[in-house]
């Protein structure tokens, strides 16, 4: 084949082929190079490959490397106008091993390159997705051994998720046993520092003495009796996580100004130690206590309560949220069925009495009482008698001759009175309106009304 023919065939490739000497100096490319870089090819002729590339015509140059190594690379370069080029550059060799030209070809790609970032970005998107899913699942799984049905309780984990980010300090308020341990820990869980640890320290649980080496630590040989290597506080052990003090109105009021130091500077002093070590630590505090009244008596500091209390939420008793009872009793019967290989439910009666007992206690009283029932009631149903030191109401004598049993033979309109009077005491107690007694008994609000007046001694509200 002739010099024309063959010249006609390189221009007619569709790919660029771009051809420098030994010095780098281009001595030929095709018409490809118009699209590439949108010059003509004698706009490149006899230019240093250096100099083009050093302005930016392209990059990455790969000239330098085939003159050193000799031998075939292929890369991604991107040129002047943003087209990505995916180039093979293959080196000429003399006689004696030198180079004598660089051969490149080079192809278009960049609408390959363009699709593998988006296909990156959705993978990559996809990853996040799906351990922000993960998390997320975590996160609401964990609250399934949590019940909250109440309004109440709703807003207040709701105000908890809310906070659980910002990383500021927060007093958790509420009777014992309503589960201020539990949000805390959800508070933790839900916040940036859910993968590092949650430590709890319960201040009436450790006596005065011991509080300042157990938050601190102590430094070795601090005191006889000391660990010789010292130990961690937990404050340390909470590095980068969180610090759970239950019962914080418990704290030694000596204590008050250290940890009042470490919450405003983050710095705390070994027991026996020298120097202030730093910590990053969120704390989180909770009560069974008036606080606030504690402050005013003088026996807990007001600057460590401000502090603590940047954040404050309460957990209603159980009493003011009836609408978790009855799901709280489902969760713990089946719970502790499960536990002990039991099929115990509570009579109708039964319920009523733990829906309208005050629970002092709690959930974590709801939870113990039911965990005695399941242990100790022989038969399946739980029967009122069983429940009734939780109501003022229920008279314990009734238990037995409440109804007339069907194997006495009894005057039949005395016994229908008898169950007559019971059932209305019993609703009006429990619902103080003829209006709710008379829906609840389905008869008219009149016949209602009429029923308390004959049974009730304190009449129609
Ligand atoms: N809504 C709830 N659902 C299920 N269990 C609950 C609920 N609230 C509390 N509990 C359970 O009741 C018990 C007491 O909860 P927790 O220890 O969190 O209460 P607390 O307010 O911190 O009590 P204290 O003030 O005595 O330390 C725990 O076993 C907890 O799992």
């Amino acid at each position: 084949m002739d010099k024309d023919g063959l010249q006609k065939i390189l221009e007619a490739s569709f790919d660029e082929i771009f051809v420098v000497d030994s010095e780098g100096v281009v001595i030929y490319v095709n018409k490809a190079c118009e699209r590439h870089y949108g010059l003509k090819a004698s706009e490149f002729i006899g230019k240093s490959s250096y100099e083009l590339a050093a302005k930016g015509f392209w990059f990455p140059s790969v000239t330098p490397q085939i003159l050193r190594d000799k031998k075939r690379i292929s890369l991604i370069q991107e040129t002047l106008i943003g087209v990505k080029l995916l180039v093979t550059a293959t080196p000429v060799l003399d006689e004696k091993g030198d180079v004598s030209m660089i051969v490149m070809n080079a192809r278009d790609v960049t609408e390959l390159e363009k699709l593998k970032k988006e296909l990156d970005n959705i993978t990559n998107l996809a990853k996040r997705y799906k351990t922000e899913a993960e998390e997320f699942r975590k996160k609401e799984l964990d609250t399934s051994d949590f019940i909250i049905c109440s309004q109440k309780m709703n807003d207040a984990f709701e105000v908890a998720k809310r906070v659980a980010t910002v990383d500021s300090n927060i007093l958790i308020l509420g009777e014992s046993g309503t589960g201020k341990s539990y949000l805390a820990k959800y508070i933790h869980k839900m916040s940036k520092r859910c993968k590092c640890p949650f430590v709890t320290l319960n201040c009436a649980s450790i006596p005065e003495q011991l509080f300042e080496s157990e938050l601190f630590g102590y430094t070795s040989g601090a005191f006889t009796g000391a660990s010789k290597s010292g130990k961690p506080g937990l404050i340390e052990l909470a590095e980068t996580g969180t610090l759970f003090l239950d019962e914080i109105a418990e704290i030694p009021v000596g204590l008050q100004a250290k940890l009042l130091e470490v919450i405003e500077e983050r710095r705390f002093i070994k027991v026996g130690g020298k120097e202030a070590k730093t910590v990053d630590v969120r704390i989180l505090a909770a009560t069974n206590r008036d606080l606030k009244a504690l402050v005013d008596k003088g026996l807990f500091r007001d600057d460590l309560y401000y502090r603590l209390n940047v954040i404050e939420i309460t957990i209603p008793p159980l009493r003011e949220r009836q609408d978790d009872i009855l799901p709280l009793v489902n969760y713990y019967i089946d719970k502790y069925n499960k536990k002990y290989g039991c099929k115990k439910y509570f009579s109708r009666g039964s319920l009523d009495i733990l829906l309208s007992y005050s629970w002092p206690g709690n959930v974590r009283e709801l939870s113990h009482v039911i965990e005695r029932l399941v242990v100790i009631v022989p038969d399946d149903v739980i029967k009122p008698h069983r429940v009734s030191h939780l109501s003022s109401e229920y008279d314990v004598s009734l238990e037995h001759d409440r109804f007339p049993s069907c194997a006495q033979l009894v005057p039949l309109e005395d016994a229908l009175k008898k169950v007559e009077k019971e059932i209305v005491i019993t609703a009006h107690n429990r619902l103080r309106s003829s209006y709710k007694v008379a829906e609840a008994l389905e008869i008219s609000q009149s016949k209602a009304y009429r029923l308390i007046r004959k049974h009730c001694e304190d009449g129609v509200k």
